[in-house]
């Protein structure tokens, strides 16, 4: 099929409007001579087999004017020799990028029509001019959106192959595409309105903008460590933005689509700890998952409602769907309405065209969690708690309620009912938040997740980081099972990031940052000084009783247990301890 067919409906059009305009008959053949598009009265009085050599013609010279059909030079050859139909034919080549797709020819078979054209050989010179540039503009244009189109699809699907968050920029650092697994690693934000700035750390970003390649480096998105590649795009010579992947681990290649089963098995056993409640705990998210009930998640900061609330997603029956994450303190209270509830076009000055789904939108079918729900503020519980009660919401601007299908759940580290009593909280949000109510306990109070845990971050951070640190030391175990942890797992798992870092070989007291290895120390010392202040008082109620003298002092070295030299020892201590406690 020649190049020209795929325009031929538009090619139609355009002769169409130059017959009712000028008056005249049009033809456009393709560079083999094949007619693509023809008035009726073209086509009738010349069929659509045009001579070819006066077609090449025109292709080699640019343009021709056959003032006399029949009997001129290009004529030789032609079925129309001198009994041609045509009184004028005035023939143009169509051209794109200097290169010729075909002509267009502007005919007459009146005389009325061969004298209009000969009389204003110019004005009808630069019509066809002009008509012919239009022709090949539009042509330009139109397969230039459909490559561009094409090459989109094709950028989207070569992109989706990976299970790698790949995300495109541009030149100003806005995300211009992202795949599947980016929209969803950042599902609680929408991310085409997003920049690299927010969402690569600050020192990532400013290397990216400056067009430098990023290979498999760590950083923490969206609460977890990712590997970040980084290539900048380069067009004459100009930086026009960057390619980005993130991924997972340094292994994550192009493979199969991601297993949801797979995920959701492995995000309840993210959940690590032998503890009786984190054993409870995993009972219950099982329990609970099939249900579509509210989940109250309370706790410290840093004990993992985070990733319970994952957890308890990916273990029901919504796992394929969406997993929305809204935290409450990040969103200014000005924009929370249309970031949760969306807005339509023209609600406010800079809302976009064709508005925008709120997060309750893009959760519909899967689970929203609502981090930090202490800190919504007022106005907003009113809004929740209409959703909640009618599982509806509305867009700012919106008129009417669009029916959403969405698990809650709900986490904070604050005391709802003290904030209840000061009139901070909602006392019917609380109970409809409520119904599922799992608490989370401090690290300190179950002590024996410690271990598992430690060893679970070193795994982590050896495999992240690329390094064999074999273990803990004793000492290091000790101070972690004494410490009491008030950020809890975070904490812990931080100090193991920085022991993995620094450590070469099992992680020693040393490895461990200055603050905590000092507590140590500090720790020790004053247990040192109680035990030894308890020894003296019992040396001492021994002296007492069997004497100060020589042979008391043997008698009390006897009954403590201890060598003589070492009791002479610790008697140097009963004098300063003695003058300490006259004072
Ligand atoms: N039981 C656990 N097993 C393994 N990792 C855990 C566990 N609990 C928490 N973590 C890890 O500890 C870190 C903190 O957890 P998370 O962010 O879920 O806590 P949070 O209670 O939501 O904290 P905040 O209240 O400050 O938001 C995360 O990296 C998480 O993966």
């Amino acid at each position: 099929m020649s190049y020209l067919e795929n325009h031929k409906d538009m090619l139609k059009t355009i002769i169409q409007i130059i017959n009712d305009a000028l008056n005249l008959d049009c033809a456009v053949f393709d560079t083999e001579s094949n007619l693509i598009a023809s008035t009726t009265q073209y086509l009738k009085r010349k069929g659509n087999s045009v001579h070819a050599p006066s077609i090449e013609e025109v292709i080699l010279n640019g343009n021709i004017l056959v003032n006399k059909p029949g009997y001129m030079k290009s004529c030789i050859g032609c079925r129309f020799r001198e009994h041609c139909p045509a009184t004028i034919e005035f023939l143009n080549c169509i051209k794109i990028e200097e290169l010729p797709i075909g002509v267009i020819a502007l005919t007459s078979f009146t005389k009325s029509g061969h004298d209009k054209i000969t009389h204003n050989i110019d004005l009808y010179t630069k019509i066809l001019n002009e008509i012919t540039v239009l022709i090949s503009n539009m042509i330009y244009n139109k397969d230039k959106t459909r490559r561009t189109l094409a090459m989109e699809e094709m950028l989207q699907c070569a992109l989706n192959i990976s299970d790698d968050s790949m995300i495109i920029i541009d030149s100003a650092g806005s995300v211009s595409y992202g795949n599947d697994s980016a929209l969803k690693l950042f599902s609680f934000c929408s991310l085409y309105t997003q920049t690299v700035r927010q969402i690569l750390p600050e020192h990532m970003n400013s290397r990216i903008m400056k067009g430098e390649e990023i290979q498999n480096e760590i950083a923490r998105i969206t609460n977890q460590y990712m590997f970040v590649s980084s290539m900048p795009i380069i067009h004459n010579d100009a930086f026009i933005g960057a390619a980005i992947r993130i991924s997972q681990d340094r292994e994550t290649k192009y493979s199969k689509k991601p297993d949801h089963k797979a995920n959701k098995d492995r995000c309840l056993e993210d959940i690590k700890g032998d503890s009786f409640a984190i054993k409870d705990l995993k009972k219950k998210v099982r329990k609970i998952a099939s249900s579509s009930s509210t989940v109250l998640i309370t706790g410290e900061t840093g004990t993992g409602k985070g990733l319970l609330a994952k957890a308890i997603h990916f273990e029901s029956s919504r796992a394929n769907q969406p997993f929305v994450m809204i935290n409450c303190t990040s969103i200014p209270e000005s924009l929370f309405e249309s970031e949760v509830f969306g807005y339509e076009e023209g609600a406010f000055t800079g809302a976009k065209k064709g508005g925008k789904p709120g997060r309750f939108e893009l959760a519909q079918k899967g689970t929203i969690f609502l981090d930090e729900i202490g800190e919504m503020p007022m106005p907003m519980q009113a809004k929740l708690l209409k959703v909640l009660q009618e599982y509806t919401i509305e867009r700012v601007g919106g008129i009417s309620s669009i029916p959403v299908d969405v698990r809650v759940i709900a986490a904070t580290n604050k005391d709802l009912e003290a904030l209840i009593k000061e009139k901070k909280f909602r006392e019917d949000l609380y109970y409809r938040l409520n119904v599922i109510p799992i608490d989370l306990p401090p690290l300190k109070e179950r002590k024996e997740d410690v271990g598992p845990l430690s060893k679970e971050f070193l795994k982590k951070y050896n495999h992240r980081l690329n390094r064999k640190i074999p273990g803990f030391s004793q000492e290091v175990m000790d101070f972690f099972m004494d410490y009491s942890w008030p950020g809890n797992i975070r904490e812990l798992e931080n100090i193991v990031e920085y022991a993995v870092n620094m450590a070469e070989g099992m992680i020693t007291i040393e490895d461990i940052p200055h603050k905590y290895s000092q507590l140590n120390k500090e720790a020790k010392e004053s247990i040192k000084s109680k035990v030894e202040s308890v020894e003296l008082e019992m040396i001492k109620q021994a002296l007492d009783k069997h004497g100060w003298d020589v042979k008391g002092k043997a008698l009390a070295a006897e009954e403590l247990g201890m060598g003589l030299r070492t009791l002479y020892r610790k008697l140097k201590n009963i004098e300063k301890w003695k003058t300490e406690n006259t004072d």
